[in-house]
């Protein structure tokens, strides 16, 4: 491993830095306060600023919250060894400034930092830093890394390192040089680099984790995602939440083998790619619950209609000593028959997945407030951080995965429910709704499929299906050929069917944003509103595949970025 002190210019292409000299605008990223003059043919997406600003936001967040716990232990410690009669005033977190070093600050590792852009505008907006440690393997990466920190005047806050990451996180693993923050924004799967960043993180540490690799995720190759995150995952309509819950599985698999368990903050599916942040906890007595936050999951392969099988159950066993004691046992299954009770066909098994929450609402209560105030406040994409967090505490927590009401009348060949009737007629009936951040025609719902089809045979009775349509043998004969139990109410609105976030018109979904936008293709040769020239872009896209292979990295295809954009499009 090799950690670079102070600056190395002379390794920067001469022929660029006199581009910059002569045309300081030209090549210049800049994004907030940051400015990136690297001129290298280094990763850079436009796209992913929201990912940037949300991470910062988190880590303001966080900053506060790990300060109040470190006080409140600290003043635990002191109570404990002062008498009853010397009680200590109640001790209030110190206030941070951003840009400045704090000794008492966040450890953070950029473990895969390319420009450097994220650890720079890290260093320029988070409060309460000591040190950031901004890695790449690649040689031009950590060039420009250099040069990007002197010229944004960063030094005492940012360490550029020139290191294989997993080699970097493992020799951290020591206690005295573990981090607060490991943030993996890899091409791709972070697979990798997960165990490593599990042992170099402090008891409570935060871990960020991208993944772009969504056409794997979301079940276009199951055998390529058992390989890489331990998880067969189905082709469903709630796909990208499955994508959530298949990459939590997988931490949380890293982590139990350390001893270690995962703690949810926010787990965002937005535009290609996932983003979960979460706290990585020790403690062998909570590894054991892990088994009962993990489910297989059962999809009819006519209807679609799901289930969920927990692996592990607990039951309160309470003794003298501990009243919150816990018996751990297996369930009785599988949930489903042999054949769907709703259309007789046979079901396909997928996962494990993570089944427990998604979010610590606490936390993203904090987190809504903190953007809505300044210094957050003036983040570009602030109005959908926002409106995405608005959306994730109106989720139902308690429910995984969703249906969507086009596919389940699409197989009943009927006319589209409208999702404010739909819901209606589920609240009107007594269940819980409510949409996912994850997908603009979400249904999370508590109902059972049972009472779902039953809702589709109502509306069936005012929007007939054709005659000629119910072919024996089809999901569509069999769903419609039972008796319906009762007429749902799909007329009169009920008070909670349409969200607060849906009702504010809060800023929920993206666009796309630019021509060629993606994970990282044609979209990283962005500069600011520009597009680079051609020759720069054949550049790039050379040099990313060589930084790749150099790395001995099998790089994701081309394919499977072109497809994640497609199982976007197509939800
Ligand atoms: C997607 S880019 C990172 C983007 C950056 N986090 C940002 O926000 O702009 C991935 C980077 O990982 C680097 N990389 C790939 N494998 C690595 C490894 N094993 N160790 C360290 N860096 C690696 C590549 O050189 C590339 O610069
Ligand atoms: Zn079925």
């Amino acid at each position: 491993m090799e950690v670079e002190n102070g600056q190395n210019e002379e390794k920067q292409d001469p022929k660029q830095q006199q581009d910059i000299a002569d045309n300081p605008n030209e090549n210049v990223i800049r994004e907030r306060n940051a400015e990136i003059v690297s001129g290298g043919n280094v990763f850079y997406n436009p796209v992913q600023e929201f990912n940037r600003d949300l991470s910062i936001s988190v880590l303001n967040v966080y900053s506060q919250i790990l300060a109040q716990e470190r006080l409140e232990k600290e003043a635990k410690k002191k109570r404990k060894q002062q008498s009853e009669t010397n009680e200590s005033s109640p001790e209030i977190a110190p206030t941070y400034e951003a840009g400045t070093r704090y000794d008492d600050g966040l450890r953070i590792l950029e473990a895969l930092a390319a420009t450097g852009l994220r650890s720079i505008r890290y260093a320029q907006e988070i409060a309460g830093v000591r040190e950031i440690i901004a890695n790449d393997l690649s040689r031009q990466a950590v060039e420009s890394i250099q040069t990007n920190i002197k010229h944004n005047k960063v030094e005492q806050l940012i360490q550029p390192s020139h290191a294989d990451a997993m080699t970097l996180m493992y020799l951290s693993s020591v206690p005295e040089k573990r981090f607060d923050v490991v943030d993996l924004d890899p091409y791709g799967c972070p697979n990798r680099f997960l165990d490593g960043a599990i042992q170099c993180l402090n008891d409570g540490g935060l871990l960020l984790v991208t993944a772009t690799d969504m056409a794997v995720l979301a079940g276009n190759a199951p055998e390529a995602c058992y390989v890489k995150y331990g998880s067969v995952p189905l082709r469903m309509k709630c796909c990208h939440e499955m994508a959530l819950r298949i990459l939590l599985h997988c931490i949380e698999g890293h982590a139990n083998r350390h001893g270690k368990y995962i703690e949810p903050l926010l787990s965002v599916s937005v535009d290609f790619y996932i983003r979960i942040f979460l706290r990585v906890r020790v403690g062998q007595a909570q590894c054991k619950l892990s088994m009962s936050k993990q489910s297989w999951l059962f999809q009819c392969t006519g209807c679609e209609s799901f289930a969920l099988q927990p692996l592990g159950i607990t039951k309160p066993n309470p003794t003298k000593g501990n009243p919150q004691q816990l018996k751990f046992g297996i369930p009785t299954g599988p949930q489903v028959n042999s054949q769907c009770s709703n259309c007789g066909h046979r079901h396909h098994m997928g996962g494990p997945i993570w089944s427990a929450p998604l979010h610590n609402l606490e936390f993203v209560a904090k987190l809504l407030d903190a953007v809505k105030q300044k210094p957050l406040c003036d983040l570009t994409t602030q109005r959908r951080i926002v409106g995405v967090l608005s959306m994730v505490q109106e989720e139902l927590p308690d429910v995984p995965l969703y249906y969507t009401p086009d596919k389940l009348c699409c197989v009943l060949k009927l006319e589209i429910v409208p999702m404010l009737k739909f819901r209606s007629a589920l609240l009107h009936s007594g269940y819980r709704v409510s949409y996912s951040h994850a997908s603009k025609n979400s249904l999370k719902t508590d109902a059972p499929p049972s009472v779902l089809w039953d809702i589709l045979r109502s509306w069936s009775k005012r929007h007939p299906v054709r005659p000629e349509r119910m072919i024996e043998g089809t999901p569509l004969k069999a769903i419609l050929s039972q008796p319906c139990s009762k007429d749902y109410e799909f007329d009169r609105l009920h008070i909670d069917a349409n969200p607060k976030s849906r009702l504010q018109a809060l800023s929920r979904f993206q666009e796309n944003p630019t021509p060629h936008w993606g994970p990282g293709t044609k979209a990283t040769i962005m500069v600011g509103e520009n597009k680079l020239p051609k020759s720069f872009r054949n550049q790039n896209k050379k040099q990313r595949r060589k930084d790749e292979s150099n790395d001995g990295i099998v790089p994701e295809k081309e394919e499977e970025e072109t497809e994640a954009k497609q199982v976007k499009l197509d939800n």
